[in-house]
């Protein structure tokens, strides 16, 4: 039968990445990206901005939006600091067990929470099954048009606390005008747009930067 190109992406990851070294596991997936197959993974350029940002903050605790073959959960959890937890939601099985192997292989395992379902159903789960107050950092890379209604959700359930920051992939390709209106314009959000491109390519896209003041 016909593998899938996250089958082929953890292919990828077993051939050429060392057991236990996220640094590899990161490398292989974007020469994978790169060279054969490309996937919708932050990829290395944005991927930069996006340790700065997990570096500048030092998070304990990180909720991810959308894990897909669990390459930014691999980025973000290789640079916590011991006992930070990262939650990362993926409501694809068939994504959420190539991910789990992803995660492994890095050996990033320990600090990584991969939570099966979607986003909606388990925000407002956070606090009473994780034991979760707030969120230092939220990285949204999911459906582009749940990232506005998903945010509201997270304020509305106070998973959101003065100095959390929302740093959202693809906010020009494939864009995310809604939300991105919403933190622009909003007085509860000091947002920044960091220019970048699209993962693998030359198209312009970014991330944006929004801390919650509150
Ligand atoms: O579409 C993009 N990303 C979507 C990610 C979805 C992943 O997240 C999972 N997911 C979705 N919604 C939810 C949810 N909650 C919401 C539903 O209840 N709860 C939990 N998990 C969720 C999916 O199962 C996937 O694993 C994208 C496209 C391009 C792109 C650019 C240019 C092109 F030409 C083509 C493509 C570039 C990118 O970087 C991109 O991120
Ligand atoms: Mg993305």
């Amino acid at each position: 039968t016909q593998s899938t190109r996250p089958q082929r992406l953890l292919g990828a990851v077993q051939k050429n990445a060392t057991r236990g070294d996220p640094c590899s596991v990161v490398k292989a997936i974007d020469h994978f990206c790169r060279h054969k197959e490309w996937a919708m993974n932050v990829g290395d350029e944005k991927g930069c901005i996006l340790d700065s940002v997990v570096s500048e903050i030092n998070p304990a605790t990180v909720l991810e939006l959308g894990t897909y073959c669990g390459y930014s959960t691999v980025r973000i959890a290789s640079r916590l600091p011991p006992h930070a937890k990262l939650i990362t939601l993926e409501f694809n099985p068939d994504f959420a067990v190539i991910a789990r192997q992803v995660i492994a292989w890095a050996g990033v395992e320990e600090k990584v929470q991969l939570v099966e379902g979607a986003s909606g159903d388990w925000i407002p789960k956070m606090k009473e099954q994780f034991g979760i107050k707030t969120f230092d950092l939220v990285f949204l890379d999911h459906w582009k048009d749940r990232y506005l209604p998903d945010t509201k959700l997270m304020e509305e359930c106070g998973l959101l606390r003065k100095g959390s920051v929302l740093l959202a992939d693809n906010v020009i390709c494939p864009g995310t005008p809604e939300y991105l209106e919403y933190v622009r314009n909003s007085p509860r959000y000091e947002s920044r747009y960091f220019k970048s491109h699209l993962e693998y390519t030359k198209v312009e896209d970014g991330l944006e930067k929004s801390v919650f003041l509150g």
